[in-house]
């Protein structure tokens, strides 16, 4: 018998897939590689009664992924928004919640970014700093305090298959337990038997929200590498550069030591965020 549904926690090459029945069955797949994200819609064939064989993967919508020079990891499927999760504390990565937004943007996924334990005051200006040149783009900044109240956050979740990302330790899980009170209990119990024993979540997990309303939250994130975007995505994932895009000497300059380059004279003029910019030259290098 066959029944098709969705993939809501990736572990591995062990996924739970809930179909569209209601029922969540353990589903695993033939290959070697391990190709499905959270989110993926399947179709799967029962092995036995509780379990499945992941037998099709349906087109994406979106695909976040990571990649280095060796090899890809696969975020989330489907996804129509990225919510970057940052803290007062500890400190964050600037350059990181940009790759963030490069990934996102080159999957045209709409992106959030969240400000988490604004109780803590005292940190609150340095976050704020470091968080400015985003919201100078456009990027919407939403502050909160998890631990509190969480519920400013549910009418960007309404209608959207969000993914939560951040660094380890922003406070994804206390937002996640705000949101979606006594689930994440019973799915850690879940993860707990398909981690035999391990207690730390380390795979996505997709939580229903509503019927059109869902989020996936995902392992904490170190590093976020991109080698899989060719030099002319990466140019349009920076939104703040488009303007100047086209209007320099060379055809194919790439903004660094080329003379006559629209995008180092915008630079020069502060009207770019040389933060920002150094990240773009390093992404741009590591494409090759
Ligand atoms: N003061 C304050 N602390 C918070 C807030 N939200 C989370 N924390 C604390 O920050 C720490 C990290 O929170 P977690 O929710 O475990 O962070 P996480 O991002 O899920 O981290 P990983 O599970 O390691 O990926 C915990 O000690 C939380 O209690 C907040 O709004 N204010
Ligand atoms: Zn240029």
């Amino acid at each position: 018998m066959n029944a098709s549904g969705t993939v809501v926690a990736a572990h591995g090459r062990q996924y739970r897939v809930e179909l569209d029945g209601g029922e969540t069955l353990s589903c695993f797949t033939r290959g070697k590689k391990s190709e499905l994200a959270c989110g993926d819609r399947v179709s799967i064939r029962y092995s036995d009664s509780n379990q499945g064989v992941i037998e099709t993967i349906a087109p994406r919508r979106s695909l976040l992924y990571r990649s280095n020079a060796f090899r890809e990891k696969l975020i989330a499927a489907n996804v129509s928004q990225i919510i970057i999760v940052v803290a007062t504390e500890p400190s964050f990565s600037d350059e990181l919640v940009t790759r963030c937004l490069v990934a996102a943007e080159s999957q045209n996924l709409r992106a959030l970014i969240v400000l988490n334990k604004c109780d803590l005051t005292d940190r609150l200006p340095a976050a704020e700093a470091t968080l400015t040149p985003f919201a100078r783009i456009g990027y919407p900044l939403l502050r909160l305090s998890a631990r509190t109240d969480a519920s400013a956050l549910r009418p960007f979740l309404s209608g959207q298959t969000s993914v939560l990302v951040g660094q380890s330790g922003m406070g994804k899980s206390t937002l996640i337990n705000a949101l979606l009170p006594g689930v994440r209990a019973a799915t850690r119990k879940i993860s707990t038997a398909l981690d035999t024993g391990k207690h730390t979540t380390t795979h996505a997990t997709l939580y229903r929200l509503d019927a059109q309303s869902a989020l996936i939250d995902s392992p904490g994130l170190q590093a976020f590498g991109l080698h899989h975007l060719a030099p002319a995505a990466i140019e349009r994932a920076f939104p703040e550069l488009r303007p100047f895009l086209g209007q320099c000497r060379f055809r194919d300059c790439r903004h660094a030591r080329e003379p006559d380059c629209a995008v180092r004279a915008a630079l020069t003029r502060g009207e770019l965020d040389s933060r920002r910019y150094a990240v773009f030259q390093r992404l741009l290098s590591e494409a090759g």
